[in-house]
């Protein structure tokens, strides 16, 4: 008998209410008693969605993030953070800086935030110093299980493994990670005592590092870590996904464990290696469900393959999904208006979910007994396959005529600087800001009127350019040199572009957490990319048109919109790719054409698009960075294109981030105390960079004195003439009355180093 199972399920809700529960506790609206209360019936209705899989999840369920949630069950808390000895205030002081009511005194820097894996999920970052030791409170984790047990589930409890654990962390002082496993390892073990006292039989630990490359001394370490873990009393199922073993491949099924999974559709070239490694009377998990996209499985061809790796497991065969469901939208069903045909070919958390099932009965039972479903998922696989809505002979042919020359600018960056100097006008230091102020309840209300029909597109436009007209009124009098319109017309930058244009659908509830409350609706790309229209210009001549000063045009890269959306599955991203780049190129030449003279195309997600193995990422960056090239580099030399990344590791990219060749770059920085500059100055990077000075992910006021000793920082790396001031990142999740000050102290902080140029 096939076992079924899932290793994780999206915790803000179909509806968000986690985040609307966090956001109202945030605010004081509601009380700790009830953020909990509203936890709780998420949590139990998430159990109630997986009650047809043998074993659920739990442990996967988290208020904020469940890195977060290790730090704290590990003891591992900054102590920064832990005044006063409420748990839930220092929890929320390390994900935000702040819990509620905390006065200016209590507030402090949140932890840094990082990408999961490959993922558009931010976990916080653990904090590791010579000093760390590890004392265990799990009291939420065994809360959890007893509830789910309570309710007749049979828990499988979800845990980090100890290794993952410490390589998602950072070293605050020159501490090893891997010299505090010792100290971590008798933490672990208890845990699982406790564990195993609730009764339980078997714990999924999470080990996705080992789908990374590691050196010979980490490889070491995990059998140290497993022979130590072997004495515990549940049973364990090491679990990697997001990519195949390859070297890790004889490691991880040679560790002293019960059960191991793998992600059976970015590694299916390795079931049949692991099958025959993998000692007999271990379990092995396929996660043969997609976890990181929407569209349906071929479920007939993954029977094709699965019954003989069944035929041979016998009982010891579990499957699942690939990886959590985190990153996709929890139920399809909600999806009222979308397209019906484009529908049929999408499955989300809890289509995917029956997919695994169905795939059990299937393995279990035989194909008979689930034949009617099995035909129906063929039929619907093979209409998307001859559907003419996901080809475009225009866009092929545009495809094709693309010419080396397209992808490169008039003029080397030296003789566009002289340009730009002579037509800008801009002083030292220019301040600038990342594209968005704040979106406020005002302006989504707006748009949720509008998309309901009770507001008309006109009195949303008006409504919209009034917004925008005070926004650039602000920033005249907060004294900034180059202007944004805001972005307030956007729902999101990436959704915003999809929904405009051909081959994209968007959703109505898709949404899917992409930090603590935060969320994101990752459009779908089902066919041939063509822009219809001009997506954006309308609003940026109007915001030009209200302002003296340089405006910025503000566009979201092709690779941005790549990463960022749940992408086909019938050709390489590098070809959908090259089509978002065209489409952004028609869109900057409109702006340019239409007299703006700055184009800022966001690259955020450029680094996060980065495969988890080295080995691949030169293949990446080369196509990667043409499709920024082609969308960019057919402006005039007067032109300046900006782009920006955040959480902006470069040292390895660095020469990628040159051949971008962006006038302008602005990058995150604050939170890394400018360490990130390290490698534009050892590069020699020619270009201007607007380094990050304050964090916008808090909501805390930066002080003047903060921001000058940062750009004081970037001064000693890099050349004054080509720095720029501005936030870390856009400000659409902060409040006007967080964003002002805020600002104010940024230009502030710019007069104070001009004037001491000035002065020296
Ligand atoms: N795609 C993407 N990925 C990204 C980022 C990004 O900006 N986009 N940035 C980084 C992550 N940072 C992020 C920062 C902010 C938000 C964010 O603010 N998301 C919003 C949702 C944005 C959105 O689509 N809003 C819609 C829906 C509005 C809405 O909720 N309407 C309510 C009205 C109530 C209200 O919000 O006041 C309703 O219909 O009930 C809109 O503006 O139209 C949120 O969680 O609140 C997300 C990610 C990295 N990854
Ligand atoms: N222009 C965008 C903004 O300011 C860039 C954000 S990068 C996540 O919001
Ligand atoms: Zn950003």
């Amino acid at each position: 008998m096939a076992i079924i199972h899932n290793l994780g399920f999206p915790r803000i809700g179909g509806r968000r209410e986690l985040k609307f529960a966090l956001e109202k506790y945030w605010n004081g609206e509601a009380n700790a008693e009830e953020l909990v209360q509203a936890a709780q019936a998420r949590f139990d209705d998430n159990l109630s969605r997986q009650a047809n899989l043998d074993l659920q999840p739990v442990g996967d369920f988290s208020l904020y993030d469940h890195v977060l949630d290790h730090i704290i069950m590990f003891g591992n808390t900054p102590s920064r953070c832990k005044a006063g000895d409420d748990e839930l205030h220092q929890y929320f002081r390390l994900a935000r800086g702040r819990a509620p009511h905390d006065d200016v005194e209590q507030q402090v820097a949140a932890g840094e935030m990082t990408k999961w894996f490959d993922t558009n999920y931010h976990y916080i970052v653990p904090e590791f110093t010579c000093e760390t030791s590890f004392t265990l409170n799990d009291k939420a984790l065994i809360k959890q299980i007893h509830r789910a047990r309570s309710q007749g589930f049979d828990a499988k409890p979800v845990v980090i493994g100890p290794l993952t654990y410490l390589s998602l962390g950072k070293a605050k002082d020159n501490v090893a990670p891997l010299a505090l496993l010792e100290k971590l390892l008798p933490a672990y073990l208890q845990l699982l005592r406790n564990i195993s006292r609730c009764g339980v039989e078997w714990v999924q630990i999470d080990e996705p590092a080992l789908v990374t490359d590691l050196s010979s001394e980490w490889q070491q370490a995990y059998h140290v870590a497993y022979q130590a873990l072997s004495q515990s009393p549940v049973k364990l199922l090491l679990t990697t996904y997001f990519g195949p073993l390859e070297n890790n491949l004889k490691l991880a099924t040679q560790l002293p464990v019960d059960g191991l999974h793998i992600d059976a559709v970015r590694a299916r070239h390795e079931v049949e290696t692991v099958a025959k490694e993998l000692a007999p009377h271990k379990v092995l998990s396929l996660g043969v469900i997609d976890g990181r996209n929407i569209w349906k499985s071929d479920l007939s061809a993954t029977l094709d393959w699965l019954e003989p790796v069944a035929r041979n497991r016998g009982n010891a065969l579990w499957i699942a999904p690939s990886c959590s469901l985190l990153h996709v939208p929890v139920d399809l069903n909600s999806e009222s208006r979308m397209d019906p045909e484009i529908k049929s070919w999408l499955a989300f958390a809890t289509q995917k979910l029956n997919e695994v099932e169905l795939l059990g009965i299937a393995l279990n039972k035989g194909r008979e007994a689930v034949a009617n479903q099995l035909a129906e998922n063929r039929e619907a696989l093979l209409r998307r396959r001859i559907s003419p809505r996901v080809h475009n002979e225009t866009v092929r042919q545009a495809v094709a005529a693309i010419k080396p020359e397209d992808l490169t600018r008039h003029s080397p960056f030296s003789v566009r600087n002289q340009t730009h100097k002579t037509h800008l006008d801009l002083p030292l230091y220019p301040t600038t800001t990342i594209g968005s102020f704040p979106q406020t309840s005002q302006i989504r209300n707006l748009r949720r009127e509008r998309n309901a029909g009770t507001l008309s597109v006109e009195h949303y436009n008006t409504a919209i350019k009034a917004i925008i007209a005070e926004c650039i009124k602000e920033q005249e009098q907060l004294g900034l040199d180059v202007l944004v319109h805001g972005e307030a017309e956007r729902n999101d930058m990436v959704e915003y572009f999809g929904e405009q244009l051909e081959g994209f659908v968007f959703t109505q509830f898709g949404w899917v957490q992409s930090y603590g409350s935060r969320c994101v609706k990752p459009p779908v790309i089902y066919g041939d990319v063509r822009r219809p229209h001009p997506m954006t210009v309308a609003w940026a001549k109007y915001a030009q048109s209200c302002t003296a000063k340089p405006l910025k045009g503000m566009l979201t890269g092709p690779v941005t919109i790549l990463n960022w959306s749940f992408v086909r599955d019938d050709q390489p991203r590098w070809q959908t790719c090259q089509q978002i780049g065209l489409a952004i190129r028609d869109e900057v030449l409109d702006l340019e054409k239409a007299g703006i003279s700055m184009i800022q195309i966001d690259e955020a997600a450029l680094r996060e698009g980065l495969p988890l193995r080295k080995s691949g990422w030169q293949t990446y960056l080369n196509w990667a960075v043409d499709a920024f090239r082609l969308s960019a580099n057919a402006v005039k030399d007067a032109t300046q294109i900006h782009t920006h990344m955040c959480y902006s590791e470069f040292n390895d990219i660095i020469e990628s981030i040159a051949r971008l060749d962006a006038d302008v770059i602005s990058i995150e920085t604050s939170r890394s105390d400018m360490a990130l500059l390290d490698a534009f100055n050892h590069f020699d990077y020619p270009n201007q960079i607007g380094p990050g000075v304050y964090d916008i992910h808090s909501p805390n006021t930066p002080s003047t004195e903060s921001m000058v000793y940062l750009l004081k920082q970037a001064a000693g790396k890099l050349p004054a003439q080509n720095l720029w001031v501005n936030p870390d990142c856009g400000l659409k999740t902060r409040r006007w009355d967080e964003v002002k000050p805020a600002l104010e102290n940024m230009v502030q902080a710019a007069k104070v180093l001009r004037q001491q140029v000035a002065a020296a």
